[in-house]
């Protein structure tokens, strides 16, 4: 868990403080609607820096959060349950590392619980954190992963994520619809071919392929 909380950006206070000031950003913001070509001081756009500034807090709030203190809620009684528990179809929003432009997606995440298992909310509460941080879908997925097979230590964690990157469809090569599948699979789901396939089969048997 260590290596998590050291690669976390927003976690170190000596970082925080070096953040640039409120002023700062909505001072970054108005050049960015001058460069645009729009004008900021007319009505409509007087309080846009300071509404951008509020808005990426929102957006990017994951670096303020600790993904260790949402899984370390674990509990156990469980009647026996040792199969796979999977959550599927957790809707997020991220926003892409090269363009800040969004990721429009959904989050498949499974594990094979130890004798541990999370509460079920805390598992999107973790996509969310990923999600509001500057992303490759290739790294969110990664990130995930890691966070809860060093968390909860499962005997296996499977991450699918399916997205829209609105780099592709709103600008450059501009190709609406596309998705972008990537995976992650750790312990009994990477060396267990049968265990991947029940996971992909419960995953299409809800998509109704
Ligand atoms: N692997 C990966 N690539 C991504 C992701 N999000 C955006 N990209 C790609 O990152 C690449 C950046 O390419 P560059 O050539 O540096 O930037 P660019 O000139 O804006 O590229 P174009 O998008 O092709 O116009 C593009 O091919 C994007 O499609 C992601 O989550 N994973
Ligand atoms: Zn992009």
């Amino acid at each position: 868990m260590d290596a998590i909380v050291k690669s976390f950006p927003g976690k170190d206070q000596d970082e925080k403080d070096a953040r640039p000031s409120q002023s700062e950003v909505e001072a970054a913001v108005r050049t960015l609607l001058l460069w645009v070509g729009d004008d900021p001081d007319r009505e409509g756009l007087v309080d846009t820096p300071k509404r951008v500034a509020k808005a990426y807090k929102d957006l990017f709030g994951g670096y303020d959060e600790d993904p260790e203190d949402v899984l370390g809620r674990t509990f156990e009684e469980v009647a026996g349950y040792d199969d796979m528990v999977l959550v599927r179809d957790i809707p997020f929003f991220s926003h892409c590392e090269h363009h800040m432009v969004p990721i429009i997606g959904k989050a498949h995440v499974a594990y094979l619980p130890d004798g541990k298992v999370l509460g079920l909310s805390k598992i999107a509460r973790v996509i969310d954190i990923y999600a509001r941080r500057l992303q490759t879908q290739e790294s969110m997925t990664a990130q995930v992963s890691k966070a809860i097979d060093e968390t909860l230590r499962p005997l296996g964690v499977a991450v699918m994520i399916e997205a829209e990157h609105m780099c592709m469809a709103m600008r450059g090569i501009r190709k609406q619809g596309s998705t972008t599948l990537t995976t992650t699979f750790t312990g009994q789901f990477k060396t267990d071919p049968h265990q991947q396939a029940r996971f992909m089969t419960m995953l299409r048997s809800h998509n109704g392929h």
